[in-house]
């Protein structure tokens, strides 16, 4: 099947040039020349990728980077952007873009950029497809040996056994909070039953209403059909309530209705449906605060806080840093087809003092997008992101964030860039704003080798 290419350029030559130029590399090619067209292909149809130039005239085209993403979370966005602009495109960039690429440029290094970032597309697919797959159940795929970690698994097979407590899972985002409920279900007598998770925040609240409770026929105008809810399907297993804390005001007294009595009606229903299921909830919020501010019920919290579990951030369980960050590495090999998978002595090290914000996901996406790029299963500095470069410091361990100084932060970054321009030192030059002699003395200054930018 071809691949379907959207280009989001306002400047009409460039766009049709482009447009023009790959459909004559075999891609099938759709245009838009504005935000507003741009989200209403989205709409239609998976793009394999989008070409997306920054300053639309209707607006900014980082914001329709995320709304893109939230269509599809797996699009490939590849940014275009005048030179200047390197600190908008690394915005691009943390705000999920693939790559981007600096205007004007080489139509070839387009479709080379193209290319590599359908290939990493698929890779991506292959890998969710691996991740549902190996979601087992239990506590193997749960990676971690340090104390904070021990003690935490000691809690959730205690409270596994103890079927029908509810539970309430707190921790930062990325932590593996549905990971530690999914072991809890799978722990517990109800493993064989229905394990059914919904994300509280991701529905409307009337949306989440109909879903979790169900409805009768004609309860609602588009109601055409009676519909069991989610508490019905996750008869004799678990229900996961991933984060409670944007349960709206109005649903809270209904679900803790739920929770007391084990019962409830459809929406639009008079019958009273009877039903045994276990509550898992999980929050990185505080929602002693949310109390407190009177966005969450007091009562609603003590009755699902009866099993409490802390998940704890990665930055205090550093000694699980490592294993985990090998145990990505290994899912990837089949994926890749490659024999092995190796950490440089220096990465090794930059994970140690990293201080993981966005925990254990984090991680995850920063070894499988570092294995998809090293050449040769050695994963150097260079494949890594540039945030992990730039924050941390090399002497600390990791438990001071000092800053690099001057000096190390531009050696950092020369490297970067030159292993982002395939060691062209001409490109990477006008990348950096510098002349090519001036790239040349400081390349020598920082013993930097010719080569891919690796220190000889
Ligand atoms: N102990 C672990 N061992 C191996 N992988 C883990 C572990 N904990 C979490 N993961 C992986 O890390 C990723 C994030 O975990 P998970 O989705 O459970 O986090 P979360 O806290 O629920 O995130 P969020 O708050 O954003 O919903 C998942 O891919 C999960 O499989």
């Amino acid at each position: 099947m071809t691949d379907t290419l959207l280009i989001v350029e306002d400047d009409h030559t460039l766009r049709i040039t482009l447009g023009e130029f790959l459909t004559r590399r075999g891609y099938s090619v759709e245009l838009a020349e504005n935000v507003a067209t741009a989200t209403a292909l989205a709409a239609q149809q998976r793009y394999a990728l989008i070409l997306l130039d920054l300053h639309l005239p209707d607006g900014n085209g980082l914001e329709l980077i995320g709304h893109l993403r939230q269509l599809d979370e797996n699009c490939l966005v590849v940014i275009m952007t005048a030179f200047p602009e390197v600190r908008t495109a690394v915005a691009a960039l943390k705000a999920g873009a693939y790559d981007y690429i600096n205007k004007p440029f080489d139509l070839e290094d387009l479709l080379e950029l193209i290319r590599r970032a359908l290939e990493t597309g698929s890779l991506r697919r292959e890998l969710a497809w691996r991740r549902a797959q190996d979601r087992g159940c239990g506590l193997e795929g749960m990676v971690g040996n340090s104390l904070a970690f021990r003690q935490m698994l000691n809690i959730v097979q205690r409270i596994a056994s103890a079927q029908r407590v509810p539970v309430l899972i707190h921790g930062e985002s990325g932590t593996g909070k549905e990971h530690v409920a999914r072991a809890i279900h799978c722990q517990s007598p109800r493993a064989a039953g229905p394990w059914i998770a919904v994300n509280c925040a991701a529905l409307p609240e009337a949306l989440l209403e109909s879903e979790m409770f169900g409805h009768e026929k004609g309860a609602f105008t588009d109601a055409k059909q009676a519909k069991p809810g989610l508490l019905e399907l996750a008869d004799g297993g678990t229900l996961f309530l991933d984060e409670i804390g944007d349960l709206s005001l109005s649903l809270q007294p209904k679900l803790l209705r739920v929770l007391e009595t084990q019962a409830f009606r459809r929406l639009g229903g008079s019958r009273e449906i009877r039903v045994d299921v276990r509550f898992v909830a999980a929050t990185h919020r505080d929602l002693r605060k949310m109390i407190g501010g009177g966005q969450f019920r007091e009562d609603l919290y003590y009755r699902l806080n009866v099993g409490a579990i802390d998940v704890p951030p990665l930055r205090e369980r550093r000694e699980d840093i490592l294993p985990l960050a090998q145990h990505f590495l290994q899912r990837m090999i089949p994926a890749l087809g490659v024999p092995a998978l190796r950490l440089a002595a220096e990465v090794v090290r930059l994970l140690d003092a990293y201080p993981w914000p966005g925990n254990i996901r984090e991680l995850r996406n920063v070894m499988e997008r570092a294995a998809i790029l090293t050449p040769d299963g050695l994963i150097s500095t260079t494949q890594l992101p540039r945030e992990m470069l730039g924050n941390t410091c090399p002497d600390t361990g990791g438990q001071q964030e000092t800053p690099l100084r001057l000096a190390e932060m531009e050696q950092a970054h020369i490297r970067r860039v030159l292993a982002d321009c395939d060691g062209n030192k001409t490109r990477a030059a006008e990348v950096l704003g510098i002349t090519r002699a001036t790239l040349r003395n400081k390349l020598r200054e920082h013993r930097i080798t010719d080569g891919e930018g690796d220190e000889g």
